[in-house]
């Protein structure tokens, strides 16, 4: 991604996610930071990464890192189109303030800053903290206490009941307008706050709460990371997607399919670069999970997707499966044709298609017929593809 912002894809504000990744996770123990440990087959940092990756009115991806994990993060981040990660600091507090000063040169309005401990964020949960940014200058996601809160001392003796009325959970991303919370950071730079809107506030500024969730709990505990791995060890699901897509031929002197440059007499006419391929691929993802189609998602009559290359379509359609906290299992795709031959470019699409989404290559499967001069392919007059995507979502 370049470094300048643009706003979501509805327009309105330059919206950027500040993900905060430099912890070192002394609280859960073991060697790894917490944010790399592996959950449901993916770095803990990769879920949230997937999420605000695929929600349209984010604009741009900022990660704060400690600089021994780049090799971390580099595989975290594989395949997503995100801005050059930054050094965070010793406390969360520095992270955040050391991403909102790199964050300056972009201009956004507004910025989610985010744990990238809370791996279960919804689109739903980040769709509530936009909505309020319309009319506060910081918004967070927050539950309401439920159990009956106690102080102790040092010895677990009880020494009162606190009131639970009105008292929150505090979660992220919270939401702020980025002078704002840029400012205040700047301002609150010693004094040890724990969450932005602490922050906020102690510069006199109103934070108001959005509905949070029991799920987007943060990995603090080795007891938090088994009940998240329990999560994906309930009872998933597969779902089966195809996808169907032809392209006719029109002039040039190549075609690309599944993502390759292929020399050949004609090319294929189309909005996109019409990668007859990755345009079954994508279709077939979206129908595993149910989320339309690719003329949905990607409007042939918006003049931005004129000549796009495909890849942003089929990363997109992985993304939302991403997002959902789910995994493409395999991917199976024939591309139908009497020319250009397919056969010997077979490897290459399956590799290109592999790394666009991430994927072992043995994920992927590619294959290639003719129908035997028989029909619009059999004639010549342009490529088919057929797709099925197997892809399973956690229960
Ligand atoms: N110096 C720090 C400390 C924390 N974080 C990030 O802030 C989030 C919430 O912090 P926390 O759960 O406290 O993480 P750690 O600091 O890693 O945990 P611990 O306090 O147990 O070491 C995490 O995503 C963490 O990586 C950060 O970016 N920089
Ligand atoms: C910001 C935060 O996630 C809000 O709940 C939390 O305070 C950060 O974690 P820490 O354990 O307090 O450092």
């Amino acid at each position: 991604m370049t470094e300048a912002v643009q706003g979501g894809s509805k327009g309105g504000p330059k919206r950027v996610a500040l993900i905060v990744a430099a912890g070192r996770g002394y609280r859960l123990g073991g060697g790894l930071p917490k944010q790399y440990l592996t959950l449901g087959g993916r770095p803990i940092l990769r879920h949230c990464l997937a999420t605000f990756a695929a929600h349209p009115d984010v604009s741009a991806i900022r990660v704060v890192i400690h600089p021994d994990d780049r090799p971390l993060y580099e595989q975290a981040a594989r395949g997503l189109d995100l801005l050059e990660p930054v050094p965070g600091g010793a406390e969360r507090q520095d992270s955040v303030r050391l991403g909102l000063e790199s964050l300056a040169e972009l201009a956004p309005d507004q910025v989610l800053i985010h744990d990238a401990a809370r791996p279960f964020v919804t689109v739903g949960v980040i769709d509530r903290v936009i909505a309020a940014l319309d009319h506060h200058a910081g918004a967070i996601p927050a539950v309401a206490q439920a159990d009956t809160l106690k102080r102790a001392d040092a010895d677990g003796r009880i020494t009162g009941t606190v009131d639970r009325a009105g008292l929150w959970r505090a979660q992220t991303p919270q939401g702020f307008r980025f002078e704002a919370i840029r400012a205040a950071h700047r301002a609150a730079a010693g004094q040890a706050l724990t969450d932005d809107a602490a922050v906020l506030e102690a510069a006199g500024g109103t934070v108001v709460l959005v509905p949070g969730a029991e799920d987007n709990g943060k990995v603090t505990t080795a007891d938090d990371l088994r009940r998240a791995e329990a999560r994906f060890r309930g009872a998933g699901e597969v779902r089966v997607g195809t996808g169907f897509d032809v392209h006719a031929f029109g002039p040039g002197d190549h075609v690309t399919l599944g993502g390759v440059r292929i020399p050949h007499t004609q090319g294929l006419s189309g909005h996109s670069d019409a990668d007859v391929g990755l345009h079954a691929l994508a279709d077939a993802i979206y129908g595993a999970i149910a989320a339309g189609d690719i003329g949905r998602h990607f409007p042939p009559s918006e003049a931005r997707w004129k000549g796009a290359p495909s890849d942003v379509f089929l990363r997109h359609a992985g993304g939302l499966v991403e997002a959902l906290g789910g995994r493409i299992l395999h991917l199976d795709l024939t591309l139908i044709c009497e020319r250009p031959k397919v056969g010997p470019h077979r490897a290459a699409i399956a590799g290109r298609i592999a790394e666009i989404l991430g994927l072992d290559g043995g994920r992927v499967a590619v294959k290639a017929t003719t129908t035997e001069r028989l029909g619009f392919t059999g004639r010549g007059e342009g490529i088919a593809a057929q797709a099925a995507a197997t892809v399973s979502l956690p229960g």
